[in-house]
């Protein structure tokens, strides 16, 4: 493993090498979006490469097709592949019932859809993204740029009756414009502090009229995986009741590391 690895990534690391493992020969796989969900691509591709899986892989966004693409892993789109059998993804938040937020990456759209068509949602993180309750992290809202200004009007008038904190939204930016997504869309992050009730609020905000959808995933995880920094991996499945331990040894990973040489 390269030195410079930080603990973080070692961490990203350990939960995204432990998720592939559920990976079986003939699946569709949603592909997710971020820099945990990157270490899974390439955990993964590494797997197809040595054991010659058949893997149909379905991307979250642009960014993760290219990396799958180049890495070797067929790219299907959602359309044809139909329905999944599993997504393995990244959060930026996820509490106890694993409910999460989601959209740092500003994917949350194609991630969501692509979540809500697979069979099970498996969730990559470390330690530092659990929360009792959700909303320390930004919510993200995706918004069509038309009257976009009004849509955020009417999403801070909304949050005013809602059960949370903050009420603050910004338009996420990237190099002093408008951050756009891949559906040319722009996000609206809302700085809500605490959410009270997470599946309230993600039906209302999907109510106002420019408001395509909304970083809340309710009732989507199946189950989270927590690297550490040391390959240590906690398994959390939420419709089985269970907790197991385990461990990724990095040194068996050093291929993986290599391609990044
Ligand atoms: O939702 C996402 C992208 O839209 C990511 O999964 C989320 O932001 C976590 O990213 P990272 O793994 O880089 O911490």
């Amino acid at each position: 493993m390269p030195a410079e690895l930080s603990p973080i990534d070692k961490a990203k690391f350990a939960a995204a090498r432990r998720a592939v493992d559920f990976i079986q020969d003939g699946m569709k796989v949603g592909l997710g979006t971020g820099s945990t969900a990157a270490w899974m691509v390439r955990c993964l591709a590494e797997r197809v490469r040595e054991e010659r899986l058949k893997i149909a892989g379905v991307p979250t966004s642009t960014r993760t097709a290219e990396l799958a693409r180049e890495l070797g892993i067929e790219v299907v789109t959602l359309d044809e592949a139909k329905w999944l059998d599993v997504t393995i993804d990244g959060a930026d938040e996820f509490d106890p019932e694993l409910n999460l937020i989601k959209g740092g990456g500003g994917a949350l759209l194609q991630e969501k859809i692509v979540a809500t068509a697979s069979d099970q949602m498996i969730v990559i993180t470390d330690a530092a993204k659990e929360v009792a309750h959700l909303g320390a992290f930004p919510l993200p809202v995706e918004v069509v740029p038309f009257g976009w200004q009004t849509t955020r009007a009417l999403i801070e008038e909304m949050l005013v009756s809602m059960d949370v904190m903050g009420r603050e939204t910004t338009l996420r930016q990237n190099g002093g414009k408008p951050f756009v997504t891949d559906e040319g869309n722009y996000i609206v992050d809302c700085h809500l502090k605490r959410i009270g009730n997470p599946r309230q609020l993600s039906l209302v905000l999907n109510q106002i009229p420019g408001v395509v959808e909304n970083g809340l995933f309710i009732d989507l995880c199946d189950i989270v995986i927590i690297g550490g920094a040391e390959g240590e991996v906690e398994v959390r499945d939420i419709n089985e009741g269970t907790v197991t331990q385990g461990r990724v040894d990095f040194a068996e990973e050093s291929n993986i590391f290599s391609d990044l040489d």
